[in-house]
């Protein structure tokens, strides 16, 4: 018995789930193999190799750069060595420059302690160990921009980019720091000398285009459904969508659109997903807050999220002030029986992460909200965490 009359395996098309074929970006797989291509043969003389990846949101940079470390790793396996790859997200790990080095300490040497250790120390440990155990490994900075955009400390640039100068004398067992970020900007925020470690010509990653698009979806399709209950029409209706100006390619959305429509479908007992339940869930969903992003928030961040979507629907203007989301934050705080919290301290933080637009303290909106359904999501979400 299939799982639904809809779906062979709806986790396909989870954010999580790599998939195995990656169309219209095995070009840039290949480039970054073929920048390590040397390292598998001999890594102690291989020096360390920093890249950057940018481009906006949802095209597959984290995706890309994840299956070219894997199979770099395979490579290195094939000469029976061993090379690890540690991923940071620093929008979800983010913090401080203690923090993320502890997460790495943890990723590449588990049996190290952190504890009491300067943010020197830990990597200087990270690095004997890693020599004493012949292992090697690459680090991928994910979501770089948003940790330079939200705290004050950029060093941690300079401190990955120069691993190798710790122990000039020996070899530096990091072969790899991949720094993943949507745009250049945050070059403004560094000095000049991280600015120069980080070096060369970032790997720029451009925007599919409607029929690459959707290729990707049938790929995608073809695992995550039942081969009758998805026809083109309704991948090319959901490709349209995705490289429209409002969800600027987003590949992420694309999924959820999908995964959506899906769940609709097969609740409606139809056997097939049509056009109307996909313009159904897009008319219900906010194309800049994809159900990853909402998972990716604390439950703080979600009150005052809710606060500012409560204060734009009473006042039925497209900006508020500070003042009437603080207002709201207090009366939702009440009522979830939750501490009072301080906006201030996540309204800056949800406009890094672009879920809210404030253009100053007496102007605050959302980004193209569809407000009627997002709260209700997010209620869900708040209360969850609750429990
Ligand atoms: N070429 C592709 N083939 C199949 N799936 C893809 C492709 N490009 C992107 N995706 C899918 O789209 C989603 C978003 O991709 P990914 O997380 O790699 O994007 P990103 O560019 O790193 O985005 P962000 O900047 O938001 O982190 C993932 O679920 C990924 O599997």
């Amino acid at each position: 018995m299939p799982e639904s009359a809809i779906f062979a395996d709806r986790s396909k098309l989870s954010p999580r789930y790599i998939p195995q074929e990656l169309p219209h970006r095995e070009a840039q797989v290949q480039q970054l193999v073929h920048a390590f291509s040397e390292a598998a043969h001999d890594p102690d003389r291989f020096p360390l190799t920093v890249l950057q990846v940018i481009g906006v949101a949802g095209i597959g940079k984290t995706t890309t750069v994840t299956k070219a470390t894997k199979t770099i790793e395979e490579r290195f396996a094939q000469n029976r060595l061993t090379l690890k790859m540690a991923y940071i997200n620093l929008k979800l790990q983010g913090g401080n420059k203690f923090a993320i080095y502890r997460f790495l300490l943890e990723r590449l040497a588990p049996d190290l302690p952190s504890q009491g250790l300067s943010a020197e120390e830990m990597l200087r440990y990270l690095l004997r160990y890693l020599r004493d155990n012949k292992q090697y490994a690459i680090i991928v900075m994910d979501e770089i921009d948003y940790l330079i955009k939200t705290s004050k400390d950029t060093s941690i640039i300079y401190d990955l980019t120069r691993l190798n100068e710790f122990e000039p004398d020996k070899p530096c067992n990091v072969k790899g720091v991949i720094f993943i970020a949507r745009s250049t900007d945050f070059y403004s925020r560094l000095d000049p000398a991280e600015l120069s470690t980080l070096g060369r010509v970032p790997l720029e990653f451009s925007q599919y285009t409607l029929e690459q698009v959707s290729d990707i979806l049938s790929s995608r399709c073809a695992r995550a459904f039942n081969p009758k209950a998805i026809g083109s029409d309704v991948i090319d209706k959901v490709a349209k969508i995705t490289t429209s100006a409002e969800v600027n390619g987003d590949v992420r959305y694309a999924l959820d659109l999908l995964l959506y429509a899906g769940n609709l479908a097969e609740s409606q007992g139809t056997g097939r997903v049509t056009l109307e339940h996909v313009r159904k869930v897009h008319g219900q969903t906010h194309p800049s807050m994809t159900t990853e992003e909402i998972e990716q928030l604390s439950k703080n961040h979600i009150a005052s999220l809710i606060a500012v979507v409560r204060a734009l629907k009473s006042k039925k203007k497209q900006y508020v002030e500070l003042k009437d989301v603080r207002l709201h934050a207090a009366e939702l705080a009440e009522q979830l029986g939750i501490k009072k919290l301080d906006v201030e301290d996540y309204i800056d933080d949800l406009k890094a992460r672009r879920l809210i637009e404030m253009r100053s303290l007496k102007e605050i909106g959302l980004h193209g909200a569809s407000l009627a359904e997002l709260e209700p999501v997010l209620l869900a979400k708040v209360k969850k965490q609750q429990q």
